[in-house]
């Protein structure tokens, strides 16, 4: 007998649909699978089970599913209403539910001769008259002929954000490492230790830096202390008062929704680069956040990295659900969170240019998924979000990939790799550098699945006494994910499909992916003990035991 489907608010519970019971009782007959069975069942799903978008090759054969399996989960996906959500979303319709508004971040890469109205609002041309705005800021830069207070041109551009108008760039910046415009150099401040924007700025010359300050709000504590501490540092290296306008204007752009702080904070509007509410942090680096990137890699590229992202859109918007990317492997991540109570996901970029991309997917993932409410607000009924972390092959390998071989939790792994090196080099002993990183990679995926068998071990000779230490149990699930090379427009292809994976499980879900108010009460204790620490004559304390012992012992130890 199934549970109520609905509830007073019209949600559904997600655990008592018919494709929720029908995986659950489907799941046993998986797990008593092992891949290596699973492929000798069906020896053509190497060739079968995957899926191409855009640019991208995606083999999912080696995960713990069967035809069936996505069947079912398709299935729930429909039952969720995947198609309607997904539609509305795209359409400009409020799906953040706790914000009340859209979430339209596939409107910042949509091409000039689209139409869409939103709010009663040209979303497109909005967007294309900023894109053009940044294009010509950035032209100006690159050529030179944006000079600063002494006339310089400017070899500098220091980002000054956090979180999602830092990790973006900060990540792509890295990523089209080969697209940049050489003798210019990009730099990120998020932290608000000291240390970052001071250990930035010593190296770098005023007179040839701009600072592109990157807040959504123009209110973040630490974007904004690190605006300041910058400003003071331009100003007195050109030797000019705090009231300098002009030179302020010359050295200083903001990116922005909120004009009003960004002139109490001495910006120019007319210097300002401007997004939109509907453009979530954590969805802006193809928004005006993604500035520096523009001016690093050109206006040129910067469009091809849109429409990458446009791309994997069009794909999530139109492909049936059987051939659509990040439908599958959203819906394979739910079958991992929530029947096998897989807690992680690994990610792991063969290609060290795609270094920050892990932590860039940390903010995506984690911040949008991380919920235990329901949209209505109700408490979920199974778990949510998903654990996501990685470093770049070959590295992991040598440190925490034992523990994905042959330790005890299920950490299904997304490998990432480009058939063209963005670098290469020969090996020491022939063949490439790049061929041999690729190598470990498909070498990697393999023994993930198919591990190493005792009776292997034992034909090979290996003493008893050793067999179980080295047996490689196999069975581990991953995702191959190849390009033919990492370009601007592959970047964009890459992010786009983790915003729709992203989506796709928070719909199962049934969560708000778009807001983040977990983050708020943080920031108001933060606030609320800074007067405590910098202030020796304020009340040391006034917060719970633990928390007023350790100020007095900072304050103590500190010395001042
Ligand atoms: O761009 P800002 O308004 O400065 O916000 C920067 C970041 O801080 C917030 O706390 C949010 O958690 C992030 O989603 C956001 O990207």
């Amino acid at each position: 007998m199934l549970g109520s489907r609905t509830d007073a608010t019209g949600e559904y519970d997600i655990t008592a649909t018919v494709s929720w019971h029908a995986l659950a009782a489907h799941y046993p007959h998986v797990y008593a699978l092992h891949l290596r069975e699973l492929f000798a069942m069906d020896p053509e799903r190497g060739s079968t089970l995957v899926v191409d978008a855009g640019d991208l090759h995606i083999d999912y054969s080696k995960h713990l599913v069967t035809g069936e399996t996505i069947e079912l989960l398709l299935s729930l996906a429909r039952e969720a209403g995947l198609e309607d959500r997904r539609d509305a979303m795209l359409a400009g319709e409020h799906v953040n539910t706790s914000e009340d508004r859209a979430a339209l971040h596939t409107a910042l890469r949509l091409p000039r001769d689209a139409e869409l109205v939103v709010d009663g609002q040209d979303v497109v041309s909005d967007v294309h008259a900023v894109l053009d705005a940044m294009g010509d800021f950035a032209d100006r830069v690159r050529s030179g002929d944006w000079v600063g207070h002494t006339g310089k041109p400017i070899t500098d551009i220091v980002n000054i954000g956090i979180g999602g108008s830092d990790l973006g760039p900060a990540m792509a910046y890295e990523a089209l490492r080969h697209y940049r415009q050489d003798g210019l150099h990009c730099h990120f401040v998020s932290n608000i230790d000291p240390v970052d924007v001071v250990s930035t700025l010593d190296d770098l010359n005023p007179e040839t830096t701009v600072v592109v300050v990157a807040s959504k709000t123009f209110t973040t504590l630490e974007t904004i202390t690190n605006a300041v501490a910058a400003r003071r540092w331009l100003l007195a290296g050109l030797g000019v008062d705090d009231g300098a306008a002009d030179v302020v204007a010359k050295h200083f752009v903001a990116v922005s929704t909120n004009a009003d702080e960004v002139a109490k904070f001495g910006i120019d509007t007319a210097n300002m680069f401007g997004f939109w509410g509907w453009v979530g942090g954590r969805y802006s680096v193809d928004s005006a956040i993604g500035l520096s990137l523009m001016i690093a890699v050109g206006r040129e590229r910067f469009a091809e990295f849109l429409d990458g992202f446009h791309t994997v859109d069009e794909h999530f918007a139109t492909q049936p659900l059987e051939r659509n990317a990040p439908v599958l492997l959203g819906m394979i991540g739910i079958w991992y969170s929530n029947f096998f109570q897989a807690q992680s996901q690994a990610v792991l970029p063969y290609a060290q240019d795609l270094a920050r991309f892990p932590a860039y997917l940390q903010q995506l993932t984690m911040e949008s998924n991380g919920k235990s409410v329901t949209a209505g607000g109700r408490p979920v009924t199974t778990p949510t979000g998903t654990v996501y972390w990685g470093e770049p092959g070959t590295n992991g390998q040598h440190a925490f990939y034992q523990l994905l071989h042959q330790g005890t939790w299920l950490v299904p792994a997304d490998f990432i790799g480009f058939a063209r090196p963005t670098d290469d080099l020969d090996g020491a002993s022939g063949g490439s550098m790049h061929d041999i990183l690729m190598a470990n990679f498909f070498a990697q995926t393999e023994v993930l699945a198919f591990g190493k068998p005792a009776d292997d071990l034992a034909a090979e000779g290996v003493p008893a006494d050793r067999i179980p230490h080295k047996v490689m149990p196999g069975n581990r699930p991953s995702t191959t994910v190849l390009a033919p090379r990492l370009t601007p427009a592959v970047l964009g292809q890459l992010i786009a499909l983790y915003e729709h994976i992203t989506f796709v499980k928070a719909t199962i879900w049934g969560i708000d992916p778009f807001d983040q108010w977990g983050v708020e009460l943080g920031k108001e204790k933060a606030n609320a003990l800074v007067e405590g620490l910098t202030d020796d004559s304020a009340p040391a304390a006034s917060h719970d035991s633990s928390t007023d012992a350790l100020v007095r012992w900072y304050r103590d130890q500190r010395g001042r």
